[in-house]
C-alpha cells in the first residue's frame, strides 16, 4: 500500500539532480514548478488581487514565476521580495517577471498571498521582524498559499524554526516532504496539494494511503480468518477494548484470556479463564493462534511481568502496547516474536530505551530495524515504519482521538488485521487508517467504544 512518495530535503535534491542530468535543465523545472501552481492558484481565486512574496533562493524563483503566469492570466499581481535573488535560476525568473518588485518590508496586504519567501533550502528560522509580517499579511488575506513549504518549517523534521501562520493551501512541489505529514508542520495549512513537476519521486516513505481489503473467501471459516488472543491484565477495561476492536477487525475469531472473572463484553468473544500463569501459558499453546496482544490494561506489577514474560516466549507474532511496553522498558530490542507489531505513543517509545534523536520517521526506522518488528509510533501523525525500511505516515487524524482507550482499539485492530493478513506491515497501515476513518466516522466529543461501532462501515468503505 503505497501512497505519495515522502522525500527529505536532501532526496529531493538528489531526485532534481537526476532530472537535470536527464536533460532537463532546472530553469525548466522551475518554471514547470510555478505554471502548476499557478493553476491551482488560478482555480481558487481567479482574478483576485494577489501579492507574491519572494525570497533569495528558488522557492522565490518559483513565486517570480507564479507572479508572471498570473498577471498574463490577468489577475492584478504584485511581488515584494526579500532582498535579492542568489540563484541562477531565480535571476532568470525574476528577469522574465516585467513588474515592479517591493521591498518586503513595505508590502500591503492583498486578498490573495503566496509565500514562496523559503521552502527545502531554509536553514535557520526566519528574522522575527520576517516572520511577523508573513504572518500579518497572511492572516489580512483571504486565500493563503504556501509554495512548497510554510516558510519556517524544517522540512525534514516538520519542527517549527520560526513562527509561521496558517496557509489556506500547502503546494508541494514534485513530492510531498516530512514537513507536509509531520506536525507541528503538517497543521500549518488546511490542504495539502501535490503539484507533478515531472521528477521521479521514488522512496520507501509514502503517505499511508487508503488500504485495498478483501471479504472472506466463500471457503473460509473462524480459524482461517484468523484467531486472535487478547491477554486480560489488572484493568479489565482496556483489555476487553482491544477485544471488541478485534471482534470487528474482520478477523474470524477473538478469545480474552482473562486474568479476573469479567467477561469480555461481546457474547462472539470466547473469554478463557487465565488466572495463572500455567493458565496462560497453556492458553497461549495453539498452532491456530494468528496474533497475541498484550499490553492494554496488563498493568505494570510483578504479576503483568510474567504475564508478558510468558507472552514473549510463546512465538506467535505480537501487539505490543501500552503496559508491555513500558514493561518491556529497555530491553526492547530482544525477545519479540518475528512479525510483531509495536505501538507506542512518543512517551512509551522513550521508555523503550533506544535513546534516538532526530525526526519521528527517521526515529521509528531505526527503531524497527532494531527489534525487527513493525512500529507505529502515534500522534496526530503516525508513523508506521517497517524493519526493511518501509514507512508509511498518517497525517489528518481526529483531534478528538486524544481521548481514554483509542490506543486499545488501535491495539486490538491490529491484531485483527495481522490476524487476517499475516503481513505486520500491512495490517498495521490498514489498522492506522481504519481507526483514523472510524474516528472520521463517529465525529465529534466519542468514546473509545463508539470507534468500534463505526470499524464495520469503515472496512465496508474500503472492500
Ligand atoms: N528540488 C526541486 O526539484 C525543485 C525545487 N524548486 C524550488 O526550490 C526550492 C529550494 O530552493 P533553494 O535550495 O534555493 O532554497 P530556498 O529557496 O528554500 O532558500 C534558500 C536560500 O535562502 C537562504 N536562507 C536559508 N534560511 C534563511 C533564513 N532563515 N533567512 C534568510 N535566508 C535564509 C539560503 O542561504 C539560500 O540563499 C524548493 O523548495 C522549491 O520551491 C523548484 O524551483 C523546482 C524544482
Ligand atoms: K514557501
Amino acid at each position: 500500500m503505497s501512497g505519495l512518495a515522502i522525500l527529505t530535503a536532501a532526496q529531493m535534491r538528489a531526485a532534481e539532480q537526476a532530472a537535470i542530468a536527464s536533460g532537463i535543465p532546472e530553469y525548466e523545472l522551475m518554471e514547470r514548478a510555478g505554471a502548476a501552481a499557478a493553476e491551482i492558484i488560478w482555480r481558487a481565486g481567479a482574478k483576485r488581487d494577489l501579492l507574491v512574496l519572494c525570497g533569495p533562493g528558488n522557492n522565490g524563483g518559483d513565486g517570480f514565476v507564479i507572479a508572471r503566469l498570473l498577471r498574463a492570466r490577468g489577475v492584478p499581481v504584485r511581488v515584494a521580495a526579500l532582498g535579492e535573488s542568489r540563484t541562477e535560476s531565480s535571476l532568470k525568473a525574476r528577469a522574465a517577471w516585467n513588474g515592479p518588485v517591493e521591498p518586503f518590508d513595505q508590502a500591503a496586504p492583498a486578498t490573495q498571498i503566496v509565500d514562496a519567501l523559503f521552502g527545502t533550502g531554509l536553514s535557520r528560522g526566519l528574522e522575527d521582524a520576517v516572520a511577523d509580517r508573513l504572518s500579518s499579511l497572511t492572516a489580512q488575506a483571504s486565500f493563503s498559499y504556501a509554495v512548497d513549504l510554510p516558510s519556517g518549517v524544517d522540512t525534514d523534521s516538520g519542527a517549527l524554526l520560526s513562527h509561521a501562520p496558517l496557509f489556506g493551501v500547502c503546494i508541494a512541489l514534485g513530492s510531498l516532504k516530512p514537513a507536509h505529514v509531520l506536525h507541528p508542520a503538517a497543521g500549518l495549512f488546511r490542504r495539502l496539494v501535490c503539484a507533478d513537476i515531472g521528477i521521479v519521486a521514488s522512496d520507501q516513505v509514502h503517505r499511508l494511503s487508503t488500504p485495498h481489503l478483501t471479504r472472506p473467501l466463500t471457503s473460509d471459516h473462524k480459524y482461517s480468518r484468523g484467531l486472535v488472543a487478547v491477554v486480560g491484565g489488572s484493568m479489565a477495561g482496556a483489555g476487553r477494548l482491544a477485544a471488541r476492536a478485534a471482534a470487528r477487525s474482520g478477523a474470524g475469531m477473538v478469545r480474552y484470556l482473562a486474568a479476573a472473572e469479567a467477561a469480555a463484553g461481546l457474547d462472539a468473544i470466547v473469554t478463557v479463564q487465565a488466572k495463572t500463569i500455567s493458565e496462560l501459558e497453556s492458553s497461549l499453546v495453539d498452532g491456530r493462534l494468528a496474533a497475541v496482544v498484550a499490553g492494554p490494561g496488563l498493568g505494570s506489577d510483578e504479576r503483568a511481568k510474567e504475564r508478558l514474560a510468558a507472552v514473549l516466549a510463546c512465538g506467535h507474532p505480537l501487539v505490543l502496547d501500552a503496559d508491555a511496553l513500558t514493561l518491556l522498558g529497555s530491553g526492547a530490542a530482544e525477545g519479540i516474536p518475528p512479525g510483531s507489531i509495536l505501538t507506542p505513543h512518543e512517551g512509551e517509545f522513550a521508555r523503550l530505551g533506544f535513546n534516538l534523536r532526530g525526526d519521528k520517521i527517521s526515529r521509528a526506522t531505526e527503531a524497527a530495524r532494531r527489534t525487527d518488528a513493525v512500529i507505529v509510533l502515534k500522534g496526530a501523525d503516525s508513523v508506521v515504519a517497517a524493519p526493511d525500511g518501509r514507512v508509511a505516515v498518517s497525517s489528518g487524524a481526529s483531534p478528538w482521538l486524544s481521548t481514554a482507550g483509542t490506543g486499545d482499539v488501535l491495539a486490538g485492530l491490529a491484531a485483527g488485521r495481522l490476524a487476517v493478513s499475516g503481513d505486520p506491515f500491512s495490517a498495521a497501515c490498514e489498522a492506522v487508517w481504519l481507526h483514523g476513518e472510524a474516528a472520521r466516522r463517529a465525529g465529534e466529543a466519542f468514546a473509545a467504544d463508539d470507534l468500534i461501532a463505526e470499524l464495520p462501515a469503515a472496512i465496508a468503505s474500503r472492500l
